[in-house]
């Protein structure tokens, strides 16, 4: 066995296979990478996608290269020396033979490449051969289910495998560099393996966290060597060591292996051949002309149809409103105006030549931000790419519009390109904020103007971007003292509706709270303050929907102090496992901290002036044992918000002892430096 190891390390270099290779193989090729000498600049002119893994690449490669001029000598005495000691402490006959003859024999295999290259290739040999004997010594001694199930794998021993996934080791166990047993199975043709893993429910969709020999060993913090020996043995010995594997699925693996048993029976398990790895590409990226590659095509547009039903689906059990509603507390009409919009765009009910257009108008912290990310959210899956935000009040001056599209050529900052074109250019179909669209320089409305209008942007290079599917959303704080105050107005008109009807029922109280802006006063308030603002009948003509945020009801703020106190019991539990527990009149009391002008954010800053810095200053004079329960209550009474005193009612903080008996804490106030300056 032992003496099987410099021909094992030998034979791993003899073939190399790499997600951008595949593609490429001609005769000539395996000529050039015989002894693995990887002709870089060849490969790159073969296939571009090479170029962008060996860029990346090439700083370990250019690492490895100085380390083997002069640092790799000191380095591997480091790191040889550390293995040495382990290795004769664990086994005297290996450490033997370490510095025994084998490394001689090695010499030999190697074909003579190393001879009059430096004493470097002696000592590599040896830390190649020393890790070999390390990872393998390391692998006899590790007693780890999982470690057990991926060697089965490996092995090609279905038995084992089978026996260990009875005993109910974890199919998807990952390997300590990121890979599973699927994945060595799928790589190395191992049929039987495949169908036992497959069929106790090993995942055919995830991704490999291997990236590459250099990157693994830096990110780990372990020496190349180790993790070129490490993935060899335990995983595949034919692929590149500098080509990127993070995300390859067993499917991606199958297919660098042109194994089309083992590519069937993973796409019948539901394997998704439109998972791209880190790279970008889908295993049908690696298929080679034929059978395999016609399959993948077939499997793929099956995939794409049978996602588009299962998310029709999943939109008619749980329709946009809700999953908004979820996130967004009141503004139900702004939720269903975008709603609405945004399913007859998803169900072809809309005018494919322009993109949707949406106006949110109300006041500061209100929702207006939050309902145009979550719309991103739902829309895009790569939610920092789907997303684009634009903070309008950068483009106040004329000369700005350059920064937004970028300028033209011969001018400053030409090759930056343009904020917005830039962003748009990676996604399209982007969600677009356009935040303070009031504050624009009205060049820059132009601009958004042809933007809207034909669903395309010229950036400062003159190149032409396609974004008719993109969704364009725009807030101002415009009229929103006018909204909040008719809103108002329309609230207690509806509460005094009520009140006359002798409602006493909450929920009649609360549906009265609930109410909508009249077409009147959109037509004759808003729209004049809206004309003014933005001087053009054909800006605002191409706008689909204004959308109008109100100001919160009681019920509405009660749920959002609700929303923040439980942020906030979150972050006890979980940082310093201390359960918070308080009354209704703590919400109560809470709410009125609410400012119009502020909105939701003022919730928030109540919220911390009031209950989060007493928690804190608790903390800091160690008044909270760990795993303590508290409570908040009341302290004097709730009586009318104008008619309360500076101060009073205020919130008391109470540790619940474990015979449910609570105690008030007495929390010292922390002290005003001038103070203690004047009684010292
Ligand atoms: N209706 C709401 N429901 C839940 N949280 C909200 C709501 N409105 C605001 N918030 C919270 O308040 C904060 C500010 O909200 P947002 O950014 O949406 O304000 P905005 O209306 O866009 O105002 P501005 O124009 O000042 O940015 C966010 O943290 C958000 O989560």
């Amino acid at each position: 066995m032992l003496s099987a190891l410099p021909k094992r390390l030998l034979m791993r270099r003899s073939r190399s296979l790499s997600p951008c290779r595949a593609l490429y193989t001609d005769p000539g090729e395996s000529s050039v990478r015989r002894h693995n000498v990887y002709d870089l600049e060849a490969s790159v002119r073969r296939n571009p996608v090479i170029f962008a893994s060996s860029k990346c690449t090439l700083g370990g490669e250019r690492e490895e290269a100085c380390s083997n001029n002069g640092n790799l000598h000191a380095q591997y005495q480091q790191v040889a020396s550390r293995w040495r000691t382990s290795l004769e402490s664990r086994r005297s006959s290996w450490a033997a033979l370490v510095t025994a003859g084998h490394t001689g024999s090695y010499r030999e295999e190697r074909g003579g490449q190393n001879t009059g290259s430096g004493g470097w290739r002696g000592a590599a040999s040896v830390g190649v051969l020393s890790t070999a004997a390390l990872a393998f010594c390391f692998n006899r001694d590790n007693n780890n289910t999982g470690e057990v199930l991926l060697n089965a794998a490996r092995s090609n021993n279905a038995d084992e495998v089978k026996r260990l996934l009875a005993d109910g080791v974890d199919p998807n166990t990952r390997h300590r560099l990121g890979w599973t047993a699927l994945m060595v199975a799928s790589m190395n043709r191992q049929h039987n393996v495949v169908k036992v893993l497959l069929e106790s429910g090993a995942d055919p969709n995830l991704g490999d966290n291997f990236s590459n020999v250099y990157g693994t060993a830096r990110d780990k913090g372990i020496h190349s060597l180790e993790v070129l020996v490490t993935r060899e043995d335990d995983f595949s010995n034919r692929l590149s060591t500098r080509a990127s594997f993070r995300g390859c699925t067993p499917l991606h693996y199958a297919v660098l292996a042109d194994d089309l048993c083992t590519v069937c029976m993973l796409l019948d398990a539901g394997a998704n051949p439109l998972q791209v790895n880190e790279l970008g590409h889908t295993p049908l990226s690696y298929a080679k002309e034929g059978e395999m590659h016609t399959l993948l095509k077939e499997r793929e547009g099956k995939f794409m149809e049978q996602q588009k039903q299962r998310e029709a689906e999943e939109r008619r059990r749980f329709p946009l409103e809700w999953r908004l509603k979820e996130h967004i507390i009141g503004q139900e009409g702004a939720i269903a105006t975008v709603a609405s919009a945004i399913r007859r765009k998803e169900n072809g009910w809309y005018d494919e030549e322009h993109p949707l257009v949406f106006l949110f108008l109300g006041s500061s912290g209100i929702g207006k931000t939050e309902l145009a990310k979550q719309v991103a959210r739902y829309m895009h899956k790569d939610i920092k790419k789907g997303f684009i935000r634009m903070d309008m009040s950068e483009f106040q001056e004329k000369h700005e519009v350059a920064k937004f599209i970028g300028s033209p050529p011969g001018y400053v900052g030409h090759e930056e390109g343009g904020q917005l074109t830039k962003q748009l250019r990676q996604c399209p179909n982007a969600v677009v904020l356009f935040d303070e669209v009031d504050k624009a320089h009205p060049d820059v409305l132009t601009i958004m103007l042809q933007l809207f209008d034909e669903g395309r942007l010229t950036d400062g290079k003159g190149k032409t971007i396609e974004c008719k599917d993109a969704i364009f959303i725009m807030t101002s704080n415009v009229a929103s003292d006018e909204i909040a105050q008719h809103a108002m107005q329309l609230r207690r008109e509806a509460q005094e509706q009520s009140r006359r009807r002798l409602a006493d029922s909450l929920d009649e109280v609360q549906q009265s709270e609930k109410i909508t802006i009249s077409k009147k006063f959109k037509e004759e308030v808003i729209r004049p303050i809206l004309k003014a603002q933005f001087r053009r009948d054909e800006f605002l003509g191409r706008i689909n929907e204004i959308v109008y945020f109100l100001p919160f009801c009681h019920s509405e703020l009660i749920q959002l102090v609700s929303k923040e106190l439980n942020y906030w019991a979150k972050k006890a539990k979980q940082r310093h496992d201390i359960t918070l527990l308080w009354e209704r009149g703590v919400l109560e009391l809470l709410t009125r901290g609410y400012n119009l002008h502020y909105g939701a954010r003022s919730i928030k800053h109540e919220v911390e002036r009031r209950v989060v810095n007493q928690l804190a200053a608790a903390y800091e004079q160690e008044l909270l044992p760990k795993g303590c329960t508290l409570r908040l209550t009341v302290d004097g009474e709730l009586g009318d918000k104008e008619e309360e005193e500076q101060g009073s009612p205020s919130l008391r903080l109470e540790i619940v002892d474990k015979d449910s008996k609570t105690r008030k804490l007495e929390i010292r106030q922390p002290q005003n430096p001038e103070q203690v300056a004047y009684r010292r």
